[in-house]
């Protein structure tokens, strides 16, 4: 096993890693430290998933499985690029890519009828939607921005949309019949193995069998009305309408792959009501899947000039739509997972209310957020933002966050106990012994769920804010509602912990609208937070306030610190950018920014130092983190636009920088004579380096592939100085 595992992944940061892994394992192979490689991109785990169906020589190992196991052993140190979460159009189109390269794989069975494809779809389903974090994340969840990114924010601050309190911008969530009014929850006080049942007029049905939890656990249960989720959306459609906004839909699909994805259909069924109304059961022939999006839908019904007049009318009758490219007319409600809620709303926000219209002018939007759970979060940023200006990124603080995200923890765990109801009657969680838990009286397309999180990684959490508190000494804040039935449980472990340890007063507890307000007022007033959330709120906040803070979510400190002693190392806390690769492709620039990257390597090498004694490894990452100073200070990461330097000009001066602080250094002189000559050749041919870089801009680019590039082809788009290449190696 290597020291260090740098993930394989997809889209932009996998390019990134083209340029920018070979320098890593050429820099660390002089100090003795192995840099290995596990391919968990979401092509890499379909080939994985279908051995039985590929040639000897096509087989893949299951990687993401070897690194679920690695993760749970105080052996792990892995850099964990963002990879894809694939949403069902994303999944089709990654296996007929394949299909393309002569990978003999099944179709993805949309309906699957027989039981060979029951178990097809079976085996995509567990590739779809966030498939790989889960498995990674056996720790909690310190995100942050390093000191240094934090200064340069302040010193270089980024341009920020105008708020003026006359935004017609608004955020809308259900008053009632969501997860958020229908959630219940206890914590369990002995082990329990539970069922979850169906009971309707026509018999029982057992929807989960075999769960089983430890004493401590604290179980939810919870449902969406499937028929109060329609009257908001139609109401909100109108509203939309009537106040001159754009529509827009915010949701998680990916990580909430099972019930995202329905809210998500039931908003394109509300949207195309009288299409659905006249032509329902023809879509229906043709393959239509609201849940997959009117970019499907509209490629199923292309050639159906009755329905496409109807779709046409129904669409000019409308509120105009918030675009996800307006040029090319996809529309928020074209692909589940072209939205996702976590980067929309801060970037929205950052742009002071303003969302892309069909008309490709900026305009307020309504925000349609339909869950209540955590929709005010960003209401009270919208309100705070009208009443007092945006936020000025050169005074502002900075809000860090401690999630409790391990063992899959809360909703990010629920899909396996997810379910759209088949028909009415009552859901029940019972216990081995007959007792009924959680019982909840549901209709036919409710959406129920069960989400839970365990006692040592509370505990392990609560502990992990006491140390950050300590280590910064600001204000730290719980965000839990005691109004709500799963925060209380959580209320129940952190009080005690608090009060065991003298700090009751040290930590806040406040309501996620009322932490919100505090913490902005805090950052406003150039002091620091700490947000220890549940795991969707770690989610949500480590892009919204770095976003507002940094302008991107890209240059996060990502920090897992494992259960069982390992350490995972994320690389900023956004996702892999496609719309960066689409304009590689084109234009042959990256404009990626691995500083997550640069902040990750830093921190595995010293935990590397710490957990194994490897001294060699202190000096790399010591001089690491010199690099990242050097890319901030001298102003190196990549520009947006072709034709000025790139992601891979930024790994030339991550490169030299790093030679240079390596051959500076005296801690280690045989590293030190190693690094002269190098930092010596990349400095004398700067000039022909940066040239060759530059000449490889402004046309198309080949990667042989999208989803299964071709690494030689890759190699050649993002390796473009030869010069470069002969000094690395
Ligand atoms: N940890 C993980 O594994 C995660 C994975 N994902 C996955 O990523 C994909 C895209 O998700 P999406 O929600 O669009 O989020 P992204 O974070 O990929 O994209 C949002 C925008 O953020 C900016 N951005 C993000 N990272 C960087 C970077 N390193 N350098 C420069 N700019 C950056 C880009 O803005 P601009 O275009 O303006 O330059 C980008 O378009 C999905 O498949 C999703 O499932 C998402 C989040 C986390
Ligand atoms: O796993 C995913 O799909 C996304 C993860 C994510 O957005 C995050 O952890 O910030
Ligand atoms: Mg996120």
């Amino acid at each position: 096993m290597s020291d260090i595992i740098y993930t394989k992944v997809d889209e932009a940061p996998e390019l990134a890693s083209a340029s920018f892994l070979p320098i890593i394992q050429k820099f660390a192979k002089a100090a003795g430290v192995s840099v290995g490689t596990k391919d968990i991109s979401l092509a890499g785990r379909i080939l994985a998933t279908f051995p039985e169906h590929l040639s000897e020589e096509q087989r893949q190992s299951d990687d993401l499985a070897e690194l679920g196991r690695l993760v749970k052993t105080p052996d792990a140190n892995v850099i964990k690029l963002p990879n894809i979460s694939a949403s069902v159009p994303q999944l089709v189109a990654a296996v007929k890519e394949l299909q393309s390269q002569g990978y003999a794989l099944p179709d993805y069975p949309e309906t699957p009828t027989t039981p060979e494809e029951i178990a097809v779809r079976a085996k995509y389903d567990g590739i779809k939607g966030s498939a790989v974090n889960p498995v990674l994340r056996e720790g909690n969840s310190d995100r942050r921005a390093a000191k240094a990114v934090k200064a340069f924010a302040q010193n270089n601050p980024h341009r920020m949309g105008e708020w003026t309190a006359d935004s017609k911008t608004r955020v809308s969530a259900m008053s009632g019949g969501d997860f958020f009014s229908n959630e219940v929850s206890t914590t369990l006080s002995a082990d329990a193995d539970v069922k979850i049942v169906l009971e309707t007029a026509s018999g029982d049905t057992v929807l989960k069998d075999g769960l089983s939890f430890p004493k401590g656990t604290v179980v939810d249960a919870t449902f969406m009305s499937a028929r109060a989720l329609d009257a908001f959306l139609a109401d909100e459609i109108a509203k939309t309408k009537s106040e001159g906004t754009l529509f827009s839909l915010h949701m998680k699909a990916t990580m909430m792959k099972v019930s995202d994805p329905i809210i998500f259909g039931h908003a394109v069924k509300a949207f195309l009501a009288p299409v659905f109304e006249k032509h329902g059961s023809a879509m229906a022939e043709l393959g239509v899947n609201p849940n997959s999006g009117l970019g499907d839908l509209l490629a199923r019904v292309k050639d159906q000039p009755a329905i496409m007049a109807d779709i046409d009318a129904c669409m000019a009758d409308r509120p105009p739509m918030y675009m996800v490219d307006s040029d090319k007319g996809i529309t928020n409600l074209h692909v589940p997972s072209d939205v996702i809620i976590d980067a929309s709303m801060p970037a929205l926000i950052r742009a002071g209310g303003k969302g892309w219209g069909p008309d490709g002018a900026e305009s307020d939007a309504n925000c349609v957020i339909p869950d209540n759970s955590y929709a005010p979060v960003y209401d009270e940023t919208i309100k705070f933002f009208k009443a007092n200006g945006k936020l000025n990124p050169a005074t502002a603080g900075t809000v860090q966050n401690i999630g409790l995200m391990a063992q899959k923890a809360e909703e990010y765990g629920s899909h396996p106990t997810t379910f759209e109801i088949p028909e009415a009657g009552t859901v029940k969680m019972v216990l081995a012994d007959g007792t009924v838990l959680h019982s909840h009286a549901v209709e036919a397309g409710d959406i129920w769920r069960s989400a839970s999180a365990r006692q040592s990684p509370i505990e392990d959490w609560v502990n992990l804010a006491i140390d950050r508190q300590k280590a910064e000494g600001c204000e730290a804040i719980f965000w839990l509602d005691e109004n709500r039935a799963h925060d209380a449980e959580l209320i129940a472990y952190v009080k005690p912990i608090l009060e065991a340890r003298g700090l009751s007063d040290t930590f806040k507890i406040m309501a996620p609208r009322e932490a919100t307000r505090a913490s902005l007022e805090t950052i406003t007033a150039g002091r620091n937070s700490i947000a220890i959330t549940g795991n969707v709120l770690r989610d949500y906040l480590t892009d919204l306030f770095p976003i507002l803070e940094l302008a991107t979510s890209a240059k996060m400190l990502s920090i897992v610190k494992l259960m069982n002693g390992g350490g995972l190392f994320e690389t900023g806390a956004g996702g892999s950018a496609p719309k960066h690769v689409q304009q590689l492709m084109e234009q042959n620039h990256l404009r990626w920014d691995s500083l997550g990257e640069f902040c990750a390597l830093g921190e595995s090498l010293q935990f590397l130092a710490d957990a194994k004694g490897n001294e060699k490894a202190r000096v790399l990452g010591q001089a690491v983190d010199a690099a990242t100073q050097g890319i901030l200070d001298n102003d190196r990461s990549p520009s947006r636009k072709v034709g000025e330097p790139d992601n891979r000009d930024s790994h030339y001066w991550f490169a030299r920088y790093w030679a240079e602080a390596l051959a500076a250094q005296d801690a280690d002189a045989d590293l030190a004579a190693h690094f002269a000559p190098i930092a010596e050749a990349l400095r004398e041919n700067e000039a022909q380096i940066v040239a060759e870089i530059a000449a490889a801009q402004g046309s198309p680019a080949d990667l042989g592939g999208y989803f299964h590039t071709d690494p030689v082809k890759t190699a050649t788009v993002m390796r473009a100085s030869a010069t470069l290449n002969s000094i690395i190696g």
